[in-house]
Parts: C-alpha cells; sequence; structure tokens
C-alpha cells in the first residue's frame, strides 16, 4: 500500500493572504485525517510566506498519522524538527527565494554534511528521507548517508506524462529498482495529481508515500477534501 500525506502548505498560503486564520491549519488537518489522508505534510521555509514554524508545533498536537516535515536543513529548520519531533523529515535544497522545491540533492557532493544532519535526526528517533532527482549515482550517494528513505522528486515525470507516459516514468522505475536492491524506501512528490498518481504508483515497485499538495488542493476547490482523498485512497490501493 502507497500512504497519501497531504502538503498543507496551500492552506496556509490561502491563511496568509489575508492575515487572519480563516481556513485554520489545524482544523483542516484534522478534517483531512478525518477523510482518510494518512499523513500531513509541511515544508516551512526560512520566511514563514506560508506554513510557519509556530504551525509545526501546533500541528505535533492534533496529528494522529504520520507527521511528516520537509526543508532545507538550515540550524533553524534542524532546532524545529528536534524540537517537534517528527515521524519523518524530509530534506530538501531549496534555495531560500525559489517559489518552490526545483532540484533534488547533490548527494556526492553534499556527502558528509547529509551524514552528519541524518545521524543527528536518527539519534531521535526521527525517520529521515531525502529529496533526489531520478539518477543512479544520486540514488546510490543518498544509500551513503545513512538515510532511511529518499523522496523521488517528481516535478520531471509529471510535465511529461501528457505527452509520453512511457518516457516520464523510465528514469524513476529505474531509481526504483536501484534503491529496492539497496533496501531504500521509497517516497515520491512534486506535482503528482490526479491525473498522473496511478500510472505513478501502478510503475514504481514498493512505493512507500506520496505527498501532495498542491494539485490535491486545486481539486478540492472544484470537489471538496473528502471526494478527492477517496479518489486518490482508490488510486493508491
Ligand atoms: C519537496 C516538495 O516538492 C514539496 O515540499 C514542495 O516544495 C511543496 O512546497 P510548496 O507548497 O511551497 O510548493
Ligand atoms: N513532497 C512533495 C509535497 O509535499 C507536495 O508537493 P506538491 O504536490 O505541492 O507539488
Amino acid at each position: 500500500m502507497t500512504k497519501l500525506s497531504v502538503n498543507v502548505n496551500k492552506i496556509a498560503t490561502l491563511r496568509n493572504a489575508r492575515g487572519g486564520d480563516v481556513p485554520n491549519v489545524v482544523n483542516v488537518s484534522v478534517d483531512l485525517e478525518k477523510f482518510g489522508a494518512q499523513g500531513i505534510t509541511i515544508h516551512p521555509r526560512p520566511d514563514e510566506r506560508h506554513i510557519r514554524y509556530q504551525d509545526a508545533r501546533d500541528l505535533k498536537k492534533i496529528v494522529t498519522t504520520e507527521f511528516n516535515i520537509e526543508g532545507n536543513p538550515v540550524q533553524k529548520f534542524i532546532d524545529l524538527v528536534l524540537e517537534v519531533n517528527p515521524t519523518q523529515v524530509t530534506l530538501v535544497p531549496d534555495a531560500v527565494d525559489a517559489i518552490t522545491s526545483d532540484a533534488g540533492w547533490d548527494t556526492i557532493k553534499h556527502k558528509s554534511f547529509l551524514q552528519e544532519v541524518i545521524k543527528e535526526f536518527k539519534n531521535q528517533g526521527i525517520r529521515t528521507s531525502i529529496f533526489v532527482d531520478p539518477v543512479q549515482e544520486m540514488i546510490e550517494g543518498a544509500k551513503s548517508t545513512g538515510t532511511d528513505r529518499i523522496e523521488l522528486y517528481t516535478e520531471s515525470y509529471a510535465k511529461l506524462y501528457a505527452t509520453d507516459k512511457e518516457a516520464a516514468i523510465r528514469p524513476y522505475i529505474d531509481s526504483a529498482l536501484i534503491a529496492n536492491e539497496l533496501e531504500l524506501g521509497i517516497n515520491a512528490g512534486h506535482d503528482l495529481s490526479l491525473e498522473n498518481i496511478e500510472y505513478f504508483k501502478n510503475s514504481i515497485p514498493n512505493l512507500l508515500e506520496v505527498s501532495i499538495g498542491h494539485a490535491l488542493v486545486s481539486e478540492a476547490l472544484y470537489y471538496g477534501f473528502e471526494t478527492v482523498i477517496a479518489e486518490y485512497l482508490k488510486k493508491l490501493s
């Protein structure tokens, strides 16, 4: 089974647009779990332009499924994750001014840094995952960092899916086979949607978890969260 973790960054973006507390990120997350979400993901950035560090603390109190915090492990982020103690931390090498995540780790160049940070999280019992492009060397490099899992960065899959889904999935299947052989758990995320998720899930051996935010929230504007989550769960079962 592949778990669905819902990324609630976009709920915070909408809240912040008015400066108040509508929609309330905690209440929405409670409902998402009620509708069947098997995890809640957040990706706080240093400028706190969507999810704020306080949201992470507030969510920790109410998330009953899997709590996944993603981000670039600058000191402030490391301190937050160690304080909040989520189920999983996903390390993403995003620049401070990036609109959204736009690359995976160079796991060779940053090997010793990643080893150090991952060790710190694992010492506290937090499962680790690192965001990587579907490239053989990067998957092999990920193994040497000591991470429990990788998160395959799926933007290129999502982009190419509409015109050539076989070509779109190929590097991801190759990467998954290597990860399986190396006994690395596999998560995936970025621009996954109701349109492209089923083919991805059915093609990737041992896909443990997907985190989905932007498309899921956009789809929910038309169909509502309850319906959309039920649809994802069907496609992921
Ligand atoms: C790692 C990843 O792909 C997601 O966390 C993505 O960065 C979501 O963040 P935004 O909602 O800010 O785009
Ligand atoms: N890790 C990916 C994630 O949390 C959601 O990304 P997106 O669906 O908002 O592109």
